[in-house]
């Protein structure tokens, strides 16, 4: 089987809003256990990246997962083939407990191959699948906690939790650093390459360089909805093109 048939990729993925190609012909691809960031200035086009892989977008091009294509599909339907995503705003519900807020999210029977691992052929319950996800971010423990209690830390690893909840194969974490201090942006890239060795190939959207360039296998940089790079964290550090995207602010301080 060509490497193709697993993980994600895009072909040709534009988008347009009114005049504007936000995503132009964007080529992509995140293979499973593998975690690939795609960074870019202000309004590159990272979110419309995700919106249009997700389904909540209209977009030209296809989109992959595991072979097949997903592009003619709605949300939902992507996710419960095993795409999932964090919002850069956040969507937890903050008078929810923690575990409400990731059962909210659990498609019927999904969390495949880490639940799996973890208990065994059998089809988890909804418990073990949310002290799974849990577990995976590091956080054990505490289903019962009110969201809004947790520190703002805590809050985005539910998020990526939650995000990985009802999914197999891919997650999109978009901007799920935001707020973090540089302690709590160094566990968090524990987290994530913890999550990407249970499997699941890994979509990093961030701002901030060090993680990025510290925790992904592949970078592409994107540019007026363009990849304008694509290549290794050291590769990207000395590219022209990509030291140009930022303005000549050297790579390990550039932070939006
Ligand atoms: N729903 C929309 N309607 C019209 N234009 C949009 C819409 N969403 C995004 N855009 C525009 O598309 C471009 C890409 O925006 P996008 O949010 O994808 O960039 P980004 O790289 O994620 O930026 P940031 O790093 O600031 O989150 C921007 O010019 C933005 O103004």
């Amino acid at each position: 089987m060509s490497a193709e048939q697993h993980g994600l990729r895009t072909s040709e993925l534009s988008v347009r809003y009114g005049g504007l190609v936000a995503n132009d012909r964007v080529e992509l691809r995140v293979e499973p256990g593998e975690i690939v960031g795609l960074i870019g200035p202000n309004g590159a086009g990272k979110t419309t990246f995700v919106d249009a892989v997700t389904g909540f977008t209209t977009a030209e091009g296809e989109v992959f997962l595991g072979g097949q294509r997903i592009d003619g599909l709605p949300p939902h339907q992507r996710r419960r083939r095993g795409l999932s995503r964090t919002w850069q705003a956040g969507e937890l519900f903050g008078n929810l407990t923690v575990a409400q807020n990731i059962e909210v999210a659990v498609a019927h029977g999904g969390f495949g191959a880490i639940v799996r691992d973890l208990f065994g052929r059998r089809r988890a319950s909804l418990g073990e699948t949310v002290t799974a996800a849990l577990r995976t971010v590091g956080l054990d423990g505490i289903e019962d906690t009110v969201t809004r209690d947790l520190s703002l830390g805590q809050q985005k690893l539910v998020g990526v939790a939650r995000a990985l909840a009802g999914n197999g194969q891919v997650v999109l974490l978009d901007e799920p650093a935001a707020g973090l201090d540089s302690q709590e942006s160094l566990e968090f890239a524990e987290r994530v390459r913890g999550i990407a060795r249970g499997g699941p190939g890994v979509l990093l959207i961030d701002h901030d360089m060090s993680l990025v360039l510290g925790v992904c296998d592949r970078i592409y940089v994107m540019e007026f909805g363009k990849v304008i790079f694509t290549g290794t964290p050291a590769q990207a550090r000395t590219d022209s093109r990509v030291i140009a995207a930022y303005l000549g602010v050297p790579m390990e301080s550039a932070h939006a």
